[in-house]
């Protein structure tokens, strides 16, 4: 089973409306008067952080990642419970935890600790309050929409490279991405759909194209902002970028930069184009476990 199969065999189990058919990037609860919304991410050494990266930098993009889905929902962060496996250099974990706990203005609610075999893995569940309501959702996308993205896309990559080659170049953007929350707050009065772009924009594209049902996707690549214009395929399959995808209705005065990179059409036998080609999962789109 891969990742989106294991999902599919979830989704049965999944029925309550808060879990929002496990199609979107967080869980939203009505409780108290109030809209929560909650998610979960996991990060695996080896997989999400280099190994012999700095626990600084894993505890910064854990909290961050997490985030960045409250992000994509419009949510302001209420707190995080972390999960953590020990190893080398656990005070470097908590240095880099204060700093992203600092930097967003997050609670540290509770969580977990314990020693395993194998590579580490680390747990977050970040609690949110929804700052407009209906939380927008993956797939409220209406033909004639604009589609946008915040940022650029491919930092990540790059950052990944100079990262493991040890040279000199800026690995920031991988070890200590920016959840946009001020951005999705911002925004999501104003979008018919969003999601934050994890694992590259065309698959993520795609999820979002599905998630709308009867609806294509139509992307002009010569309009996606890149970090690397040389690299234009790579910078958007590769992911871990952390922007925010979103649709709007054409004329929209938008309350933050964005680019725009494509239009939501009817076409209705594939929901993804790029440049007038249909793309398909199978032709690699993004990260998939
Ligand atoms: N093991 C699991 N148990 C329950 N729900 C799951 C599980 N794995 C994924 N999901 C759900 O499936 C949906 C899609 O998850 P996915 O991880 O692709 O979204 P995401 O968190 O936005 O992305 P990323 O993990 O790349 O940050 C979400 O609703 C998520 O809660
Ligand atoms: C060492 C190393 N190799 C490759 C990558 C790329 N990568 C791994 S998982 C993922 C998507 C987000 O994960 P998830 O969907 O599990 O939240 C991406 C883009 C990386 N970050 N580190
Ligand atoms: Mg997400």
């Amino acid at each position: 089973m891969n990742e989106a199969d294991f999902i599919a065999a979830l989704r049965g189990l999944a029925s309550n409306p808060g879990a929002r058919g496990l199609e979107d990037d967080a869980a939203v609860l009505e409780f108290g008067g109030e809209t929560l919304v909650l998610t979960h991410d996991t990060m695996v050494d080896g997989v999400h952080v280099l190994e012999g990266q700095d626990p600084a930098d894993i505890a910064w993009k854990l909290v961050a990642v997490n985030l960045s889905d409250l992000a994509a929902k419009g949510a302001e962060p209420a707190g995080v419970l972390l999960s953590h496996m020990l190893g080398a250099d656990d005070h470097r974990f908590v240095t880099g935890l204060r700093e992203v706990l600092d930097s967003y203005d997050v609670p540290l609610l509770g969580g977990d600790t314990v020693r395993g075999e194998g590579p580490r893995v680390w747990g977050c569940t970040a609690l949110g309050r929804a700052t407009h309501t209906p939380v927008p959702s993956r797939g409220g996308a209406k033909v004639g929409d604009a589609i946008y993205v915040t940022g650029t896309l491919g930092a990540a990559m790059l950052g990944f490279e100079a990262l493991r080659g040890g040279d000199e170049a800026d690995s920031t953007a991988y070890r200590r991405p920016r959840p946009r929350l001020e951005e999705g707050r911002l925004l999501a009065p104003h979008v018919t759909a969003m999601m934050d772009i994890s694992d590259g924009l065309l698959l993520d594209c795609w999820r979002m194209a599905c998630a709308a049902e009867f609806v294509a996707f139509e992307l002009e690549s010569d309009s996606i902002p890149v970090a690397d214009a040389s690299r234009r395929a790579e910078c958007i399959r590769w992911g871990d970028d952390y922007e925010l995808l979103f649709t709007a209705p054409v004329g929209v005065d938008l309350p933050v930069p964005a680019t725009r990179i494509g239009t939501v059409t009817d076409t209705d036998f594939a929901p993804l184009w790029l440049d007038g080609e249909a793309l398909t999962p199978e032709q690699g789109l993004g990260y998939q476990h």
